[in-house]
């Protein structure tokens, strides 16, 4: 039997889809013509993988170009990964390896700096070379609790800005502009495209995801600039006693300023009837628990790996971003599939960075996983070498490449894919 990994063909694309839903346990059934349709117009086929079995697609694997922004504000090519299953009956023959091994070389080929992704398990993708590179946290809010004053306006600041509910229809027009903005200045923000925002506001959304409009709020600063967007959704919860219990779920917020990221979380925590807020994934060091009077209101629900990160190019990956100050530090990056290892000399300071192949001895020697980890300044050296994951060669080293690779913010991808 011939299980070997191949592109798919237009005629085998709903059969792929299927086998998609039947790994991530969602479905098995057919999938609509309509949906194919939808799919088949937004996806680059020499990119989708699929292994077949009797005519059956029994393992999937997707990549589409991505760009992930980096410390600094800058961009990277990154190869980005999704729609990766094996289905049931054909897992652990090594074909999730093999379509690794391919869309990696190809992404290589192509110039990636880096591979993205989403993991669904922890242990799936650090063999891989992946590491996890930014973290997300999940906050459910007791608003009674909080200590938000019920009688105060929004936004309460008095800077002038106003919050004005909007259309989808507005939101796919003042989205990426704003998302753009966002991308500039938060690493680890990764591209959107136009579909992204059509799926996020309803549009071609498959019949089995049974779309409900959600609401969407924009915060125009006091020159009229639209700095920030929420979508919500809410339920319909009431207690005995005829007391409102109902819970709004934060679909996004992106804010390109903190004054705009302050005033949504506001609104969206004075909305009468509102008792609850979650606030979907966001940055571990989002503002909103300690905007709020009092942040014990706020319970972390979720705190998680999220996006994970396989350098491809090591020159490259760390030339693109800045450093906290100015050092050397020789790296020894250790890469079993030979993509992306060797020994590298870099020379950090805050307005960017050189980095080329050296011969000099090393002063800290990790997996290309681990660098991975470490390159959105989300992960500590010395906490890789207090794993036994790093290797410190020179005294000091570890907690000097701390310092330099750090960030003042955490990374914060918002978004899955
Ligand atoms: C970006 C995304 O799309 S994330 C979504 C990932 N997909 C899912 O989680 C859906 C459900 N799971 C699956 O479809 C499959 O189990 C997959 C895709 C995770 C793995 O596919 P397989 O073909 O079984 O993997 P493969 O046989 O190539 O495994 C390679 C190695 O990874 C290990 N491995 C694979 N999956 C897992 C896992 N979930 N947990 C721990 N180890 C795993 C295997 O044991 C094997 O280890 P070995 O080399 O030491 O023997």
């Amino acid at each position: 039997m011939n299980l070997d990994p191949r592109t798919v063909s237009a005629a085998e694309f709903p059969d792929w889809i299927r086998a998609v839903g039947t790994g991530f346990l969602r479905s098995s059934g057919p999938v609509p013509e309509e949906e194919v349709a939808v799919r088949l117009a937004h996806t680059d086929l020499a990119r989708v993988q699929g292994v077949f079995d009797g005519g059956r697609c029994v393992a999937t694997f997707r990549s589409f170009a991505q760009e992930l922004t980096v410390v600094g504000g800058a961009t990277v090519p990154a190869d980005a990964i999704t729609g990766v299953t094996v289905t049931p009956t054909h897992r652990r023959r090594g074909l999730l390896g093999r379509m690794m091994a391919a869309d990696l070389a190809a992404a290589k080929e192509r110039g990636d700096v880096v591979a993205s992704l989403i993991a669904a398990e922890y242990p799936i993708y650090g063999r891989y070379g992946f590491g996890p590179a930014s973290w997300t946290a999940e906050w459910e809010i007791d608003v009674p609790r909080a200590g938000l004053d019920p009688r105060a306006r929004v936004p309460s600041e008095a800077d002038g800005g106003r919050i004005e509910l909007v259309e989808g229809a507005d939101v796919r027009k003042l989205g990426p502009e704003l998302h753009g903005r966002l991308a500039a200045r938060q690493h680890g923000v990764v591209s959107r495209d136009e579909r992204w925002w059509e799926r996020s506001t309803g549009v071609d959304v498959p019949a089995s995801e049974a779309w409900k409009e959600p609401f969407h709020a924009v915060y125009r600063s006091a020159d009229g600039e639209t700095d920030g967007l929420i979508t919500y959704r809410a339920d319909d919860h009431w207690g005995d006693r005829k007391q409102p219990l109902n819970t709004a779920t934060v679909a996004g917020l992106i804010a390109a300023s903190p004054a705009a990221e302050r005033a949504l979380w506001r609104f969206v925590c004075s909305i009468d009837w509102i008792t609850t807020v979650r606030t979907g994934h966001r940055a571990p060091d989002d503002l909103l628990p300690l905007l709020l009077p009092d942040p014990r209101a706020a319970r972390v629900v979720t705190q998680a790996d999220w996006l994970w990160l396989r350098v491809l190019d090591v020159p490259r990956a760390l030339e693109a971003r800045t450093y906290a100050s100015e050092a050397a530090l020789v790296l020894d990056v250790r890469d079993a599939s030979g993509l992306a290892g060797g020994r590298f000399l870099l020379e950090a300071s805050p307005s960017g960075a050189s980095c080329a192949p050296t011969t000099r001895d090393a002063d800290l020697a990790l997996d290309v996983a681990e660098l991975g980890a470490l390159l959105l300044g989300d992960e500590s050296p010395v906490r890789l070498a207090a794993l036994g994951r790093l290797d410190e060669h020179r005294a000091g080293a570890a907690a000097l490449a701390d310092t330099v690779f750090r960030a003042p913010r955490r990374a914060w991808c918002p978004d899955v894919f």
